[in-house]
C-alpha cells in the first residue's frame, strides 16, 4: 500500500513536470511551428489563446466528471489528451488543427487539475500539502524545456523531439498509473463527506467568495509581475542585466517559498496564518519595488515577492476551499481555476490598457491587485477556522483503522487454517488455555499500564468473534 502510494504520488508529480513543458512549449518553438503552419509569428501566437479557451470550456465539465466518475478516469482523460497534443503538434501543418490541438492541451490541463488536487486531499491527513509541491514540478518542467530546445537547435536536431520527450514520459506514466488502485474518495481518510469546518451559511458564502476572488488575484498578481517587471526596471534606469535578473530572483524566491510552505504545512497547524502572512509580504514587496527604485532593494524584494506571491499560497487557498466542499472537490477545483484562467485572459488586456500611462502605472496596478488579494486573505482568515486538531486526529485514526482492518482480515484468514486443522483432528473450537496465552502476551506487549486492560478486552472480543467465525464455517461446510 505504501509503495502504491509513492508510485501514485510520483506519477501525479510527473504529470505536472509534463504540464510545465506544455505551458511554454508552443512559445519556445514558435518560429519552427509558424513555418509549419505557413503563417507569420503574430498569427501563430494567436494559437496560444486556444489553451486558455480549452481550460475555460473544460474546467467545470472535468470537475463534474472527476466527482462523478472518479479521479483515475479524469486523470487518464487528461493524460491521453495531452499525449494527442504532444504527438500531433510537431507533425501538423494546418493552423486550424493547431488551434484545435491547443484547445485539447487546455482540456488536458483542466482534467489533470480536477483530478490531482482533490486526490491529494484524499490520501491522508498530511497529503494535501503535496498540492503545494505541484507548483515546484511545474517550475522544473518550465526550467528544463528551454534548455532542451536550445540543445536541439545547437545540434541541428529536429525541434519536434522536444514534444516527443514529454510524450514518452506520458506513455510510461500512463502504464504506471493505470496499474495502480486509487484511494476511493468516499471511504478514504479525510474525505468525510461532511465538511468539518462547520461554517454557518453567511460565513460559508463570505469565505467561498473570498476564496474565488483569491483564485483570480493570486494568479493575476504573478502574471502581472512576470510580464512587466523587466520593462518597468528598464524604464526607471536599471541596467539591462539587473532588469532581467529581477525575474530570476523572483523564480528562486518562488521555489524557496513553495518548499517552505510544503514543510510548514506538513509540520504545523498554521495554514490560515501562513496565507495571511504571505499576502502581507507580497503586498509590501510589490509596493517596495514600485517606490524604492534602488537596485539592491528591488532585488531583495523581487526574491521576497516570488517567495510570497508565488510560493504556494494559491494552492493553500484551494485546499481550504476543498475543505469547505468535500463532496464536490472536482467541481470546486474547476471553479477556482476558472477564476485563475480569467486572470490569465484579462491581465494582458488590462496591463495593455495601462501601458498608455507608462510602466510605473502598470506596477501600481499590481499593488492594487495585491491589496485585493490581501483583503480576501483577511476575510478567509476571519471566517474560516484553522484546520482544527479534531479533524487532524480523526484523519490519523482513519489511517490507523484502515491498517487494523487489513490486519484483522489477515488474522481471520489464518483462523480459517486453524479451523481446517481442528476439523481434521476433531478438536473443539474453544481453547481456553490458548486464549490465556494470547491474553498474557497482549498484557506483556502493551507498554502503557493504563491501557493493558483495554487491549485485553479488545483481544478477548477478537477471539470471541474468531470462534463465531469458526462456527459459521462449520455450518457453511455442512450445507
Ligand atoms: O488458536 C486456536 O485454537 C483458535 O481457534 C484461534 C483463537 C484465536 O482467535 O486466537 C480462537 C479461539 C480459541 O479459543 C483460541 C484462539
Amino acid at each position: 500500500m505504501e509503495k502504491m502510494q509513492s508510485r501514485l504520488k510520483i506519477g501525479l508529480f510527473m504529470n505536472y513536470l509534463v504540464h510545465g513543458f506544455a505551458l511554454i512549449i508552443l512559445t519556445q518553438n514558435l518560429i519552427e511551428l509558424s513555418a509549419n503552419w505557413h503563417s507569420n509569428l503574430a498569427t501563430a501566437s494567436f494559437v496560444l489563446s486556444g489553451i486558455g479557451i480549452g481550460r475555460l470550456l473544460a474546467y467545470l465539465i472535468m470537475g463534474a466528471i472527476s466527482d462523478r466518475f472518479g479521479r483515475k478516469t479524469t486523470l487518464i482523460i487528461g493524460m491521453l489528451s495531452y499525449l494527442i497534443f504532444f504527438i500531433a503538434t510537431p507533425f501538423n501543418h494546418q493552423i486550424f488543427l493547431a488551434y484545435l490541438l491547443s484547445i485539447v492541451a487546455g482540456i488536458s490541463n483542466s482534467a489533470l487539475d480536477s483530478a490531482t488536487y482533490p486526490l491529494f486531499t484524499e490520501f491522508n491527513a498530511k497529503s494535501s500539502s503535496n498540492n503545494i509541491l505541484i507548483k515546484a514540478f511545474i517550475s522544473i518542467g518550465e526550467f528544463i524545456l528551454p534548455l532542451m530546445v536550445i540543445f536541439l537547435k545547437d545540434n541541428q536536431m529536429w525541434f519536434g523531439l522536444s514534444f516527443i520527450f514529454p510524450a514518452i514520459i506520458l506513455v510510461l506514466n500512463l502504464l504506471n498509473l493505470m496499474t495502480i488502485k486509487f484511494p476511493h474518495a468516499s471511504v478514504n481518510a479525510n474525505s468525510n463527506l461532511k465538511s468539518q469546518l462547520n461554517l454557518n451559511g453567511k460565513s460559508k458564502i463570505m469565505a467561498t467568495s473570498a476564496l474565488l476572488v483569491y483564485g483570480y488575484t493570486s494568479m493575476a498578481v504573478m502574471i502581472w509581475f512576470t510580464q512587466w517587471i523587466t520593462i518597468f526596471a528598464n524604464s526607471i534606469g536599471f541596467n539591462d542585466w539587473s532588469a532581467h535578473f529581477l525575474l530570476s530572483l523572483y523564480s528562486i524566491g518562488s521555489i524557496t517559498g513553495v518548499l517552505s510552505s510544503f514543510v510548514l504545512m506538513k509540520k504545523f497547524n498554521l495554514r490560515n496564518h501562513w496565507l495571511l502572512g504571505m499576502n502581507m509580504l507580497a503586498t509590501i514587496s510589490i509596493a517596495t519595488i514600485a517606490f524604492s527604485r534602488i537596485t539592491l532593494v528591488s532585488m531583495i524584494f523581487a526574491f521576497l515577492f516570488g517567495f510570497s506571491a508565488s510560493g504556494g499560497a494559491m494552492q493553500i487557498a484551494l485546499n481550504i476551499l476543498l475543505n469547505i466542499f468535500p463532496k464536490h472537490k472536482g467541481i470546486f477545483t474547476g471553479l477556482y481555476f476558472i477564476f485563475g484562467s480569467i486572470a490569465s485572459f484579462t491581465v494582458p488586456i488590462i496591463t495593455g490598457l495601462l501601458a498608455k500611462f507608462g510602466s510605473p502605472q502598470i506596477v501600481n496596478g499590481d499593488i492594487i491587485v495585491a491589496i485585493v488579494g490581501l483583503i480576501s486573505a483577511i476575510v478567509i482568515f476571519e471566517t474560516v477556522p484553522q484546520n482544527n486538531d479534531l479533524e487532524k486526529s480523526r484523519n490519523k485514526i482513519n489511517n490507523i483503522d484502515s491498517k487494523i482492518v487489513r490486519l484483522l482480515e489477515k488474522r481471520f484468514k489464518v483462523v480459517e487454517d486453524v479451523y481446517a486443522a481442528k476439523k481434521q483432528q476433531n478438536i473443539a473450537t474453544k481453547d481456553q488455555s490458548r486464549e490465556n496465552v494470547v491474553l498474557k502476551r497482549i498484557n506483556e506487549m502493551t507498554n502503557k499500564s493504563e491501557i493493558k486492560g483495554f487491549n485485553q478486552n479488545i483481544f478477548q472480543n477478537i477471539m470471541d468473534n474468531s470462534k463465531k467465525y469458526q462456527e459459521l464455517l462449520k455450518t457453511m461446510n455442512k450445507e
